[in-house]
């Protein structure tokens, strides 16, 4: 079929996912991608505006706001596939007011963002990256004189947020021997751990916390910095969630104070502009939002937007709907 009959997809998803997708499934899809575009987003949806009833998907990573101002620049579109496990981005009231259906990546990144989390953890509680540094750096004149780091063996873990991803995160460190108790938005029937419904006792009983919930108003700020001095001095926290969950001022405050141990942080409230104190602090370990981001997660999520791209020109339920939770 040639390319202009093949159902069009505005593609405002991220490179690497793309990158896969596209040899794969274009002989399906005429995808039509900002990034090759060479223009600025707002041009290019505009550009494509111009034949509104031929846009009935677009396919978009976490970094691209879905607003309502967007969905109204399509009035044909019926479709929206985010590469990310977090919607946030995305006005899902306004999307089921126009009748558009939403698919996530359901629950094919847990195990990476998990191994990632507990990656963080290990690493700033074990002081690995700055391990790192001192052996490049240290005169090798000198005796090694390199400071303790924290074990995580054993350690009482709170995980805010009992997800599939905090889940993940649970049964790694009950490896680790960690004692894990957990807080969410109501506590889990099945599941055995401690439910806390006050963050701040969730902290207070914690050597570490995990941060892997949803950003919404209610988890905006979760961390603040009551919770964080309930942490306490040899506290760590690591985030995979959202920036947005954590005060950040209130956290580079308590690092400079001494007040928690460190953090392992992979997302930022202004990304991807990060705080450059964090830069000068060894107990802090920093990636770039990068938690889900392996070959294999990439390509099973490639196949996943695919999945859900073909099911909806089909008529078919989508693989990993979202839905609009009050
Ligand atoms: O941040 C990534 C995601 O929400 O999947």
């Amino acid at each position: 079929m040639g390319e202009e009959k093949l159902p069009k997809v505005l593609v405002l998803g991220p490179p690497t996912c793309f990158s896969t997708l596209q040899p794969l499934y274009s002989h399906k899809f005429n995808f039509l991608d900002l990034k090759t575009s060479g223009l600025p987003l707002h041009q290019f949806l505009i550009s494509h505006r111009h034949h509104p009833s031929t846009i009935p998907a677009i396919f978009c990573s976490a970094a691209y706001s879905i607003t309502a101002d967007v969905l109204g620049l399509f009035p044909s579109l019926r479709l929206v596939v985010t590469s990310s496990v977090g919607t946030e981005h995305i006005d899902l009231h306004e999307c089921r007011r126009r009748g558009i259906q939403v698919a996530g990546a359901g629950g094919v990144l847990s195990e990476d963002v998990a191994d990632a989390a507990v990656a963080l953890l290990i690493t700033v509680m074990r002081k690995v990256t700055a391990a790192d540094r001192y052996v490049r750096t240290q005169d090798r004149s000198d005796a090694w004189d390199f400071p303790l780091g924290y074990k995580l063996s054993g350690k009482r873990v709170g995980i805010v947020g009992l997800g599939n991803i905090g889940m993940e995160v649970a049964k790694r460190l009950e490896s680790f021997d960690c004692i894990i108790s957990y807080h969410s938005r109501h506590k889990k029937t099945t599941i055995a751990y401690p439910f806390y419904s006050n963050v701040v006792d969730l902290a207070t009983s914690s050597e570490a916390l995990v941060v892997c919930c949803a950003l919404n108003n209610q988890t905006q700020h979760i961390i603040n910095r009551d919770v964080l001095l309930a942490l306490g001095k040899q506290g760590f926290i690591v985030n995979v969630g959202r920036g947005g969950h954590i005060d950040e001022k209130q956290l580079v405050k308590c690092l400079i104070e001494g007040e928690i141990g460190g953090a392992g942080l992979d997302v930022f409230e202004n990304e991807p502009h990060v705080n450059e104190e964090f830069f000068t602090m060894d107990n802090v370990v920093l990636s770039p939002h990068s938690a889900a981001f392996t070959v294999e997660a990439t390509l099973s999520l490639s196949e996943l937007v695919a999945g859900n791209l073909e099911a909806f020109f089909l008529n078919k339920p989508l693989i990993s709907p979202v839905k609009l939770v009050e």
